[in-house]
């Protein structure tokens, strides 16, 4: 492996199993039948091994879009033209983007990185500029990415998670924007499940059921041109994936390794989930899954993963959207886990056997 990409290898952290312990006590003393908050009870409980402590909060979150074109637009793989990929990085700083409000309403805070688009942004503040290219290459032409140019998209999403560590910051959630990364996400999966590309492509955008069809042909033909160098997780990455799908892998194996918990947004996060899983395992402990995304073949990603969605609403929008509409949630159980009384606070008697 190139030196520039050590750090994948480093060691994931561990949960703390004490506060765990904690935890559940906790939950089995709070006024309520034991298990009677169904899932809500595990996530505390998870929250706490992965916060180290036996109250943890969802308060600071920060969610980092990554932004970056596709070379394989020009297959016609999606229902909208790449511009659309700039002009919706300037409007998450302008705050008219779905992410932008979610991320207001909730008092998250939203870093915006263009990692690659054909068009213009960077004279919008709030935007940092990271450009590698302007957008990948065609896949069904050669690789999507230099070997340069993938070290550097990985090591951009290390350093997103990096500073979010830093910043002391509880939860992650990586959102994205490219036109065309559905096929990118499609391709990957594809690649790294040995699924057909059919099991694997979907509308997207919004393609109909003949666009599906040709974008799963123009997804199979690329995994044949690619061949054998498909064996290699980071091959795949790079001759299937996006700058922005590269950059979601390299965050959230920083995040796995030191210890910030994920929440994992729809298919294409996933898919970034998934690569991020190969080239480092046991990463994926530190995930969670935010929703159910619309695109058929989030499922199969989803069951390669053993995730379970928080939430299932038919959202296909991506940015990040869905993991920031799960996070009311994780706020609800640390609120509930922190604020229940027990019963010995209450004075109410507990179960009799
Ligand atoms: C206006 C608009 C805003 C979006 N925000 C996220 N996506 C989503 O759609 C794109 C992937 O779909 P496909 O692979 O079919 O192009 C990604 O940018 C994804 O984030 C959007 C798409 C559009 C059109
Ligand atoms: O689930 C997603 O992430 C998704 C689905 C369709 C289009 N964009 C994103």
């Amino acid at each position: 492996m190139n030196s520039d990409l050590a750090w994948l290898k480093e060691p994931v952290a561990r949960p703390d199993e004490n506060a765990a312990r904690l935890a559940a006590e906790r939950q089995a003393m709070l006024i309520k039948p034991p298990g009677a908050l169904g899932r809500l009870e595990a996530l505390a409980i998870r929250l706490a091994a992965w916060q180290r402590t036996p109250k943890p909060t969802a308060d600071r979150v920060r969610i980092v879009v990554f932004a970056g074109d596709h070379g394989v637009t020009e297959e016609g793989v999606s229902a909208f033209p790449q511009s659309v990929t700039a002009a919706m990085v300037n409007q998450f700083a302008r705050g008219g983007a779905a992410i932008s409000v979610l991320a207001r309403t909730l008092g998250a805070e939203l870093e915006v990185i263009n990692l690659g688009t054909v068009e213009e942004t960077g004279s919008v503040p709030g935007v940092l500029d990271l450009r590698l290219g302007l957008g990948t290459a065609n896949f069904l032409r050669g690789p999507a990415m230099t070997e340069r140019q993938l070290a550097e998209a990985l090591r951009a999403g290390r350093d997103a998670a990096a500073r979010a560590s830093s910043a002391g910051i509880r939860i992650f959630i990586g959102g994205e924007m490219g036109i065309g990364n559905t096929t990118a996400a499609a391709a990957l999966g594809a690649a790294l499940l040995g699924e057909t590309p059919e099991a694997l492509a979907g509308p997207g955008a919004g393609l109909d059921t003949e666009g599906v069809r040709r974008k799963a042909e123009i997804i199979r033909r690329a995994l044949d041109r690619h061949g054998s160098y498909l064996a290699d997780p980071l091959e795949v990455l790079r001759r299937l994936g996006g700058f922005e799908i590269a950059a979601l892998a390299g965050a959230f194996v920083t995040c796995a390794q030191r210890g910030l918990p994920v929440l994992v947004d729809g298919f294409i996060c996933t898919a970034a989930a998934l690569a991020a899983e190969r080239l480092c395992p046991r990463v994926s402990g530190w995930f969670l899954y935010a929703h159910a995304s619309a695109e058929p073949g989030h499922a199969r990603m989803l069951a390669a993963l053993d995730g379970k969605p928080l939430l299932d609403l038919g959202m296909r929008l991506g940015e990040g959207s869905g993991a920031a509409v799960a996070l009311p949630l994780l706020r609800l159980v640390c609120t509930l886990h922190a604020g229940m009384a027990t019963f010995e606070e209450a004075g109410i008697a507990g179960k009799s056997s």
